[in-house]
């Protein structure tokens, strides 16, 4: 059996991580810290790896963090890793007033899980990615972008509208988690 602590403030988060490894029939064991680690600037990696890192050094344990992007096409991929700002003050109808006037409404929702095997490692990443298109929102709003959030292969439902295990199928997390998973299973074997 395999298990991680997982660096996360966020309870969605949490939720849907543990949703997708039951699904998929895991016996990986998540506990979960809600410390505050400081988020950089830079690319979504930088920002992973930072994260991951400092997670590693406050904890001086083994960890996992997870930073979620959301990249518009017409904006060369921002907000990107500052997602969470932009929701915070413009909201779902600023994010999409903000592409009002660009040819493409088309976005990337980006994962990136980063694992560290402990203080002074180097963190390693796993990234998914849900190609998709920004609408006015639909749903239900109790998780972030959500019901803005259309994927290409969702039916025609934002990310809210569908059930949650619908979403985990398809999802960003569920692709960043899926590589994550099957590098613990072998670290595990290898041990
Ligand atoms: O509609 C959504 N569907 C998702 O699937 C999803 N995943 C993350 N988010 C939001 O995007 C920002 C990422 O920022 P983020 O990665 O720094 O997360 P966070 O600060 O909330 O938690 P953490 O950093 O403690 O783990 C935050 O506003 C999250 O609420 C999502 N919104
Ligand atoms: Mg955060």
């Amino acid at each position: 059996m395999t298990s991680f602590v997982f660096v996360t403030g966020n309870a969605n988060k949490l939720k849907e991580v543990k949703a997708i490894l039951a699904a998929g029939g895991s016996d990986i064991q998540v506990t979960s810290q809600a410390i505050d680690v400081p988020e950089v600037q830079g690319s979504t990696q930088e920002v992973a790896i930072a994260k991951c890192r400092a997670a590693a050094e406050k904890l001086g344990t083994a960890c996992v963090t997870e930073d979620t992007a959301l990249c518009f096409e017409a904006l060369d991929g921002l907000p990107g890793p500052y997602i969470k700002d932009f929701m915070a003050k413009i909201g779902h109808d600023g994010l999409n007033t903000l592409l009002d006037g660009f040819p493409t409404r088309a976005a990337t929702a980006l994962c990136t899980f980063a694992y560290s095997p402990g203080p002074s490692h180097d963190p390693i990443l796993f990234e998914g990615a849900t190609q998709g298109t920004i609408v006015a929102a639909r749903g239900p709003t109790h998780f972030g972008w959500d019901p803005i959030f259309q994927p290409d292969e969702g039916g025609g439902k934002t990310y809210a509208e569908m059930h949650g295990s619908e979403k985990n199928l398809i999802s960003h997390r569920y692709r960043a988690l899926e590589k994550l998973r099957v590098y613990l299973s072998e670290q595990a074997t290898k041990a």
